[in-house]
């Protein structure tokens, strides 16, 4: 149930204020930002660019690869036959357990990840903030996963290019060789892309080209989060949620031109 002060509104803010189901339609909590897109496309890269930009707001980045499932002993010792590009190497249960949390208003801990010994580390990441960027090659898999998000953005880069990058990236920092980069890339991960990823794009609000060297898109992309965030900082003001989870609206400011009667 929705109670309303006793005041007047224009008949655009109220529907500014509420869906059809008469939720609120500003949201007060965490901004969460899923980017989806192929390995190596830049979906890191991206997100470090909003976080550069953004200056003045919390912002963080999940990543989804520390979600990886540790590797048994015996897997570890075949690790070359193991198929990393499948959404079954990931606990995507818990990262979806993690963003609710985060949605909840919580601060939360993740697990680490280590690419060389495909197992967990001691480490934890803390995570909280007004925006919380989601990054990975499946993090648009599940409905559950993409209903959390406020907003869903997709990394578009050509498959030579991220070929040529993690041939880079993983013989330099994930202790791979280069005949190992290419055989894992044609048995697994491009199959995995085409297959899991590559269907997923349909489901993006934004679609990035040519990844974080795309300037006028993640120019767009940051006016368009100010304007989430200005909703959800006007919703933290307006909104308090009650034990019953009842929606108030308290302190609303409204101008007055022509105005709608709306009795409680
Ligand atoms: N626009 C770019 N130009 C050149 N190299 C890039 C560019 N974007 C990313 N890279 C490099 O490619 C590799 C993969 O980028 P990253 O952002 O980590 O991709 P992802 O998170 O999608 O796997 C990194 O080594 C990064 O430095
Ligand atoms: O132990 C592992 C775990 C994952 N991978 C590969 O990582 C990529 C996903 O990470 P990006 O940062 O998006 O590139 C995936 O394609 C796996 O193949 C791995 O090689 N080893």
């Amino acid at each position: 149930m929705t109670s309303l002060p006793n005041q007047n509104y224009l008949p655009s803010q109220l529907e500014m204020m509420f869906n059809k189901e008469t939720k609120p339609f500003v949201k007060p909590e965490t901004l969460l930002i899923g980017v989806c897109g192929g390995s190596a496309s830049g979906k890191t890269s991206v997100c470090r660019e909003i976080i550069k930009q953004l200056k003045g707001k919390k912002v963080d980045i999940i990543a989804q690869d520390w979600f990886y499932k540790p590797l048994t002993e015996e897997q570890r010792k075949d690790c070359g036959n193991y198929n990393f590009d499948s959404p079954l190497a990931i606990d995507l249960d818990l990262l979806t357990e993690k963003l609710r949390e985060l949605k909840q208003g919580k601060v939360i801990q993740c697990p680490d990840y280590d690419f060389v010994t495909h197992s967990r580390t001691k480490k934890t990441h803390q995570v909280s903030g007004d925006v919380i960027l989601i990054e990975g090659i499946f993090t648009f898999e599940t409905k559950e996963l993409r209903d959390l998000y406020d907003m869903k953005i997709f990394v578009d880069v050509d498959s030579d290019i991220r070929l040529s990058r993690r041939i880079l990236r993983d013989t330099s920092e994930r202790g791979r060789t280069l005949k190992g980069v290419i055989e894992q890339y044609l048995r697994f991960v491009k199959p995995g892309f085409e297959s899991f990823v590559v269907p997923k794009r349909k489901f993006a609000d934004v679609i990035i080209l040519r990844g974080a060297s795309n300037k006028v898109a993640i120019d767009l992309l940051l006016e368009r989060i100010k304007v989430e965030l200005r909703n959800h900082e006007i919703g933290k003001k307006q909104l308090k949620f009650n034990s019953k989870s009842t929606y108030t609206l308290e302190n609303l400011t409204i101008p007055t031109f022509k105005k709608v009667s709306i009795k409680n």
